[in-house]
């Protein structure tokens, strides 16, 4: 019998029709939708006189650009306030489901979504946002569209697409203390390259993946994109299923039962065949920090800021040379001799319970370093917020001088009133390191939630395997 991967597996039942030039009709069970990438495609159906194909497969909140604290009395931001309306509005009046600013439910799509059990094993599921990878972790075809394809998706329930190549990622061995999931998905791109993955969706697997929590596969997937490829999943197993029971929208009664059975399939064929398969132990690994500008320019906490001048390849060798003058920083300087500014925990990569549970045990009954300007917490969702209020992290992180945030991106891409000033360098654990991404002029090193929080404290970066 033909052995397919999970990919195919997923892809051939969405299938509607297929071009003479292979491009494929698929259909898309679920579509999220966010302030910034969806006012000219609620535009485009207006202008067309069209109405959504199924609205009840739409579900949209603002992240991007809401303010995280004081938000009622905050909208002051005209484009964030007119977009925020806008998608008031337009969710109105095209009966697309919306979480409003003021309800508990929203947060980053990527987190209030999979919490809600709005992302269900053998989905398609698009977003106009490049991290919709992310629910690659409960089994689906999660990927980014643009904002046409917003339109498109919207009016038909459908996406004109190409298959991709397979890619499996296979983890091995066991992780030590300080190395999470964060850690396995910039090993990932380190080993693959920022653009090493263009046209592949990736699999990961391996026992060090099937030992991940699904929050932590939410982290690995989230960041597929970042090695450039189309998307990321990991099998259905009994992880995926204890994480989807009694989630509000998921399915109940006899249909969980059935569901459960389906989903239980949801995994590549013993023999099935990839395109390339990328073997990384994570025994090998220690806890990871960003140097340049790039997700892949990554070393671990005990090395040193590499050298351009030991780079063979001319081009390369540039890149390094200009990520160094942009993060002012030295070859050969010790990483946790870099001193910061300021901390960010958050975005849809590292702002689940999961994430906030371990930054806050580092700091339990430590402060903040004089020398950081601010360290931020932001929740992905209003729900993690309570639940992390429930269980006192709040205030273990109040204690030691971080401050408390609602749900939103925030300071990932500083679309909001969080953002670094110009020279500030900053730890944080969301997904991009790139020029001018937190703010105009910033510095990003990308880390783990547990090496952000051991950063604030200390004020410079530090081996959280040595310390205690
Ligand atoms: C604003 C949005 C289109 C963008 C994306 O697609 O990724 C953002 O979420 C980001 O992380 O840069
Ligand atoms: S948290 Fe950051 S990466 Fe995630 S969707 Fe928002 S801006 Fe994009």
């Amino acid at each position: 019998m033909n052995q397919r991967t999970l990919f195919d597996k997923i892809w051939d039942e969405h299938v509607v029709d297929v071009g003479a030039d292979g491009t494929t009709l698929l259909y898309v069970d679920r579509h999220f939708l966010h302030e910034v990438t969806s006012p000219q495609a609620f535009r485009g159906l207006q202008l067309a006189g069209r109405r959504p194909w199924r609205s009840d497969a739409n579900l949209a909140m603002p992240d991007h650009n809401v303010p995280t604290k004081d938000r009622a009395a905050h909208l002051d931001d005209a484009l964030a306030r007119a977009q925020i309306e806008a998608l008031d509005r337009n969710c109105a009046e095209f009966a697309v489901p919306l979480f409003r600013l003021s309800d508990p439910r929203q947060g980053i799509v990527h987190v209030s979504g999979p919490e809600q059990g709005a992302s269900l094993p053998g989905s398609v599921i698009v977003c106009g946002d490049s991290h919709t990878s992310t629910h690659g972790a409960l089994a689906t075809i999660a990927h980014g569209i643009g904002t046409s394809e917003v339109e498109h998706v919207l009016a038909t329930q459908t996406l004109l697409a190409r298959k991709p190549a397979r890619m499996r990622v296979n983890f091995h061995g066991v992780a030590g203390a300080g190395v999470s999931a964060k850690d396995m998905a910039l090993a990932m791109i380190a080993k693959v390259g920022a653009a090493g993955a263009q046209g592949y969706a990736i699999e990961y697997a391996g026992e060090a993946v099937r030992c991940l929590s699904v929050e932590a596969r939410m982290t690995l997937c989230n960041m597929s994109i970042e090695a450039g490829a189309r998307c990321g999943m990991v099998a259905v197993d009994d992880k995926t299923i204890e994480y989807l029971r009694g989630r509000p929208m998921a399915p109940r009664g006899e249909s969980w039962d059935l569901a459960v059975r389906t989903w239980r399939a949801l995994v590549s064929d013993h023999d099935a065949q990839f395109d390339v398969e990328i073997e990384i132990d994570v025994g090998m690994l220690g806890p990871l920090v960003t140097w340049g500008t790039s997700p892949d320019m990554v070393i671990s906490v005990d090395e040193k800021i590499p050298d351009p001048a030991a780079e063979k390849d001319g081009t390369r060798r540039a890149g390094m040379e200009r990520a160094l003058r942009y993060m002012d920083l030295a070859p050969g300087t010790p990483i946790t001799d870099v001193r910061l500014d300021r901390i960010f925990i958050g975005s849809c990569t590292n702002s689940r319970l999961e994430d906030l549970r371990a930054a806050a045990e580092v700091i339990r009954g430590k402060h903040v370093a004089a020398s950081i300007r601010q360290a931020l917490v932001v929740p992905g969702s209003g729900l993690v917020k309570q639940q992390a209020e429930n269980e006192g992290l709040h205030q273990l992180f109040i204690d030691a001088g971080f401050e408390w945030r609602d749900a939103g991106c925030s300071m990932c891409v500083g679309m909001n009133a969080d953002h670094l000033l110009s020279g500030e360098r900053c730890a944080s654990t969301s997904n991009r390191n790139f020029e001018d991404r937190q703010g105009v002029g910033g510095r990003t090193h990308l880390v783990s939630p547990a090496m952000a929080a051991a950063a604030a404290i200390a004020g410079h970066f530090v081996d959280i395997r040595r310390s205690s």
